[in-house]
């Protein structure tokens, strides 16, 4: 497969399912670890027994060899074995063992994560720890915002962040890192220290020194560079690399580098001011059905217009939402952004009674008009799945998109939250200063343009990277075409 190909690539942290697979991938290739251990120990066990057996009085004189010899039963013996014993126990050392455990082993490891999908978990790590400007001794220690973990990170663990904090240039965030690690490692002696710590230790003091030396003089050239680190830590001992990491890093920390807090992360961690002058209230007005049940609905925001609809879907609903999923696709940060995949999603096309269904209950809620795009899109956000701020109306590019414009731009928005998130993934108007929990069975609803279908800019929305939790969406953007005859409320103008 072509490692460019992003949309088809396969990708596994940007959703919890994924993550399932790849439990159940870990644990089918310990089992065939296992048992291929198990099986080569079956063969050395064998090999003891076959040696045991194979003992016979040491002759060291060629007199003692040839009295030996000499002896009819001796004789008869030594040919049977080398005739008949040594092929078989020839045989038997060659024997191909464990292949179906190997093949099964090698199949796994082939449909195993790439670095790619590493970087993307790296990445997603880092953008929690910074969203919420979390410290690593407390996530090493389990310790995520205010919720305590029974699960520690491992020296592997931090290693590996501390090396990708070196990376991206966070060198403070790598010292922190280190440390964590460090401590970890604290009784750590080479030799307790297993092969595999000690290969990381020596790449990221490797990665180090190069960018050391590299700072030092910029004409040399990289041969030059790796020749250089290659008999600088020929002979290093463990204290050396670890020594090496801490004082370089030290020295590129960069102390005015801290800028303040964006408004998604503001909004991220909860610090918005709480908004006092807007209602709860019962809407039983948009159809004679609502009479009936009216919605129970919160006022978010009155300008621009945001509301959130509480136990909009149920649990049997939201089953039979998975069930109408067959594949998944990758999800972007933003339209058009190709860099990033945060999340998967699916596009029910083809109208269904689940979708039916969830279309009439918009219908409901906003006094829209969905026949001309039943089409509804489902989205499931893994752990450190997030939206980038953006604004969901097209504008300018809406003719790339809908080349007839026969729908017109999207003048609102619906997010249905179905999905359990303990920690995170909030939808956040940053400008607004709204942050919305995404609290399974609600349904948040907003206009994005003005009645004039101009764009409102204030509706600049993001959605906070999940902490904790498998946060699935049903996203409706609704368009204005099939509006046009449609007054959910009173009109709203652009004020100049
Ligand atoms: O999931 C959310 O809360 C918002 C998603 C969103 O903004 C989008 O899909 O355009
Ligand atoms: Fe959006």
């Amino acid at each position: 497969t072509d490692p460019n190909d992003l949309f088809n690539r396969k990708y596994y942290s940007s959703s919890v399912l994924g993550l399932v697979k790849l439990l159940k991938m870990e644990q089918a290739f310990m089992e065939n670890f296992s048992m291929y251990a198990n099986i080569l120990q079956e063969k050395v066990d064998n090999l003891n027994i076959f040696l045991d057996a194979l003992k016979r009085p040491n002759h060291i004189t060629h007199n003692e060899r040839e009295k030996f010899v000499s002896n009819p039963l001796n004789a008869f013996g030594l040919i049977r074995r080398l005739n008949q014993d040594w092929p078989k126990l020839q045989n038997y050392t060659q024997k191909p063992l464990g292949l179906v455990q190997l093949t099964a082993m090698q199949d796994i490891v082939s449909a195993a994560p790439e670095s790619f999908d590493m970087n993307e978990k790296l990445k997603a790590m880092h953008r929690i720890e910074t969203t919420y400007d979390l410290q690593p001794k407390d996530i090493a220690k389990g310790l995520l915002q205010r919720t305590e973990f029974n699960y520690n990170l491992s020296f592997r663990d931090c290693l590996s962040l501390a090396h990708h904090k070196f990376e991206i240039g966070e060198f403070k965030r790598s010292l922190l890192w280190f440390r964590e690690a460090l401590k970890l490692n604290a009784d750590g002696s080479l030799d307790t220290m297993n092969r595999l710590q000690q290969i990381e230790l020596k790449g990221f003091a490797t990665a180090v020194a190069k960018r050391s030396i590299y700072l030092s003089n910029q004409a040399l050239t990289n041969e030059t560079i790796d020749n250089m680190v290659n008999s600088q830590l020929q002979d290093a001992k463990q204290m050396d690399l670890e020594q090496l990491i801490s004082s370089e890093l030290k020295q590129w920390i960069n102390d005015d580098s801290t800028t303040p807090p964006t408004g998604h992360n503001l909004g991220c961690q909860g610090l918005f001011p709480k908004k006092s002058n807007l209602v709860c209230r019962y809407n039983s007005s948009t159809n004679a059905f609502l009479q009936l049940a009216p919605l129970k609905m919160e006022e978010v925001s009155r300008d621009p217009y945001i509301v959130l609809f509480h136990e909009m879907i149920s649990d049997k609903e939201i089953e039979e939402m998975k069930g109408e999923i067959t594949e998944m696709e990758n999800g972007w940060t933003s339209l058009g952004d190709s860099k990033e995949i945060v999340s998967r999603v699916y596009w029910i096309r083809k109208e269904s009674s689940f979708s039916k269904r969830i279309n009439q209950r918009i219908s409901d809620m906003t006094g829209f008009k969905l026949e001309e795009f039943p089409a509804i899109q489902l989205a499931n956000f893994g752990v450190g799945g997030y939206f980038k701020p953006h604004y969901d109306y097209y504008t300018d590019r809406l003719k790339e998109v809908d080349v007839n414009n026969t729908l017109g731009d999207r003048i609102g928005s619906i997010i249905f939250y179905a999905g359990e998130v303990s920690q995170g993934g909030q939808t956040v108007f940053p400008d607004l200063k709204v942050a919305v929990e995404p609290k399974k069975g609600n349904a948040l609803f907003w206009f994005n343009a003005f009645d004039d279908s101009s764009p409102d800019p204030r509706t600049l929305h993001s959605v906070c990277p999940v902490i904790v939790g498998s946060r699935w969406t049903i996203t409706k953007w609704l368009h204005y075409a099939p509006q046009l005859f449609v007054k959910p409320c009173s009109p709203r103008f652009h004020k100049k």
